[in-house]
């Protein structure tokens, strides 16, 4: 498996997951050069620290209260460098319209154990001027695909508050027990994923 995961409209899964009309997100240029593809999913790199601080930090999640939860400017630049291969932006023409990254990120770890059997989600997000479109819901699905195909990954994992647990169900997770993890007043549910593995990654490998 590639470590870079790139993916231009050009999946079997486009017919299924096809993007809406390009959207005009106010208040940030939109970038229109020929180069730029029309809709990317792709792994983030350092070079997107500055989108992904800038785009957590106008989430509602953490501006009400729960700034505990906030990735500080070094913190993204420093795990984006780390492992790069977990974390999955969507881009339209160039613009970080909602992206994935995971938890779990220090060095040491990241060191040892160079493809984790559980991959904890740390954040989910969509811009605020895509949201009720379905985008979560085709990122995680994209993401959930892109995993089972990373030798060695068994389940995603993440926190989510109880409003969210539809949501997520919805996506194939399952509730765990309560997380015993709170921020201040923030109490958070446990959600699993299996990931089965495709027949096609199976065959010819140890999994
Ligand atoms: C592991 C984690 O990261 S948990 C934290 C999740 N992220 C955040 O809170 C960051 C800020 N919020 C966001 O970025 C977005 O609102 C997200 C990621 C939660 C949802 O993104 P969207 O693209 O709007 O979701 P999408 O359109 O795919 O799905 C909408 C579904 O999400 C759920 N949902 C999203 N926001 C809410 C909300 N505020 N209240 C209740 N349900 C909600 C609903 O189940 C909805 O389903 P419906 O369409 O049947 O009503």
């Amino acid at each position: 498996v590639s470590p870079q995961y790139s993916y231009v409209n050009s999946s079997p899964f486009h017919e299924l997951f096809s993007l809406k009309p390009a959207l005009s997100i106010s208040g940030s240029p939109c970038q229109q050069r020929h180069t730029l593809h029309a809709s990317e999913f792709r792994n983030l790199t350092p070079q997107d620290t500055l989108s992904v601080f800038e785009f957590q930090r106008e989430a509602e999640k953490f501006t009400k209260g729960s700034r505990e939860c906030l990735l500080m400017h070094a913190e993204v630049l420093s795990i984006l460098g780390l492992c790069s291969v977990l974390f999955m932006g969507w881009f339209k023409e160039g613009q970080l319209l909602a992206f994935i990254i995971r938890s779990g990120w220090d060095k040491e770890k990241l060191q040892k154990v160079k493809m984790p059997l559980s991959v904890h989600v740390h954040v989910l997000a969509v811009h605020r001027h895509c949201r009720q479109q379905g985008r979560a819901f085709v990122l995680l699905w994209r993401y959930l695909q892109y995993l089972r195909c990373l030798p060695g990954v068994r389940r995603a994992l993440l926190i989510c508050e109880a409003f969210l647990v539809p949501f997520y169900e919805k996506a194939g997770f399952k509730e765990n027990a309560p997380s015993d993890i709170s921020v201040g007043s923030f109490c958070f549910r446990e959600m699993e994923y299996t990931l089965r593995r495709l027949s096609y990654t199976c065959r010819n490998s140890s999994c």
